[in-house]
């Protein structure tokens, strides 16, 4: 029985549709990109309408969309037809991915189904930039939808940790869609980090950027980036009790808070401020986070206790603050961090790669907290 023209157009629209936006992460079909489709003697022609002219992603959704359909039976070849949507294609396009809010809102309400959390230290270099990365890559392998905002000014590395670097070793440049940013994906991970919008040559500088500005730009990072629907946002937050911690505490006063801490003393006495800025912020503190903990063979470079020691500080007098996770001090973590690998994908069976996996577990199927949040009930 051979195949009408009419089914193979609609099989191959169908095929062209379900392929999936790689920076907006929508079918084709929901970003209505796929416009006449034709099929004559086993040749489909396919028109795609891209949203911006120069897309970066146009040769893989060029590349997907040719094999999605070439796997229709009874079509044997596929010519891709790349087009630009119109301005007033494209403002239909970003309203409907705004759902109606303005570009000044933020998506990350108290009542919204996200999950924010972010992740503090007290001291500089204990690991927690290393610690968000890999628990955020962690979480996505567990199938939700994550993102990450690196608020850390002066330290930005998420964008090497996640491998978002351009040869040169600098963060990747967003795409935009008119005033909409799109967060280049990583692993799963969909993340924006200061380094990123950093002026052309200067990314190198160091940023000296004060409060009100820190304060804007974190504001932007969560009104005006794209991320979709999520089901957890990580902070990267910049160690210490600054500006930035004060702000997201003041813009997501519902998120919640992880503090990383090595098991030193001195850097757990320091760890327990942050936490204590966070209550005051109106936040809760969720658990610690202990890395470069003692390995398998007992190796313990900076001691052992002090994550049980801030869990202990900062649950006294409160609901207990649990150590949700240890993670071994580790040298592939490291190498992994410096190829712009996470652990899991690096190194799947290294200790470290298990703990991040477990902390992942045990953040996830930990209810959240009902604090400040709208319960959606209605009375009949
Ligand atoms: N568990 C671990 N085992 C071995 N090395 C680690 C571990 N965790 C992090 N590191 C290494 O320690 C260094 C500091 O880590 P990282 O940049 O994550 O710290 P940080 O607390 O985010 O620093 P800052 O916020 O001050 O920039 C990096 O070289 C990283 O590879």
């Amino acid at each position: 029985m051979s195949t009408s023209v009419d089914d193979l157009v609609a099989a191959a629209t169908a095929a062209a549709g379900s392929v999936v936006d790689p920076e907006l992460q929508r079918s084709l079909a929901e970003l209505d990109m796929v416009r006449q489709v034709e099929v004559a003697d086993g040749r489909a022609v396919i028109g795609i309408a891209l949203t911006i002219v120069g897309c970066p992603m146009a040769d893989r959704i060029e590349r997907e969309v040719t094999a999605a359909a070439s796997a229709v039976p009874g079509i044997d070849r596929v010519h891709v037809e790349l087009t630009v949507m119109s301005t007033g294609e494209r403002e239909a396009l970003l309203a409907r991915l705004r759902s109606g809010r303005t570009r000044s809102t933020t998506p990350f309400t108290p009542g919204s189904l996200t999950r924010v959390i972010a992740v503090t230290s007290g001291k500089g270099g204990v690991g927690k930039s290393t610690v968000t990365a890999n628990l955020a890559v962690a979480t996505a392998r567990r199938g939700l939808r994550v993102g990450l905002v690196d608020t850390d000014v002066h330290g930005f590395s998420i964008p090497a940790l996640l491998g978002l670097v351009d040869d040169s070793g600098f963060a990747v440049r967003p795409t935009r869609i008119d005033d909409l940013v799109l967060p280049p994906v990583a692993h799963g991970v969909k993340g924006v980090s200061i380094g990123m919008f950093l002026p052309e040559g200067s990314e190198n500088s160091a940023v000296s950027w004060r409060g009100p500005l820190l304060h804007r730009t974190v504001e932007q990072f969560i009104t005006e980036v794209y991320f979709g629907d999520l089901d957890v946002l990580f902070l990267d937050l910049p160690p210490g009790t600054g500006d930035v911690a004060i702000s997201v505490g003041h813009l997501l006063p519902h998120s919640e808070v992880l503090v990383v801490t090595t098991p030193q003393r001195a850097a757990s006495g320091v760890a327990v401020r942050s936490g204590l800025l966070a209550r005051t912020l109106e936040q809760k503190v969720i658990g610690i986070v202990e890395t470069m903990a003692a390995d398998s063979s007992g190796f313990a470079p900076f001691g052992t206790g002090g994550g049980a020691a801030v869990a202990a500080q900062l649950s006294a007098g409160h609901d207990e603050v649990p150590l949700l996770g240890s993670i071994p001090f580790s040298v592939p973590l490291r190498e992994a961090g410096d190829a712009g690998l996470p652990i899991g994908i690096a190194a799947p069976f290294d200790p470290a790669a298990r703990a991040f996996d477990d902390l992942a577990q045990r953040l996830t199927t930990r209810p959240r907290g009902l604090a400040g949040r709208r319960l959606s009930l209605s009375v009949r």
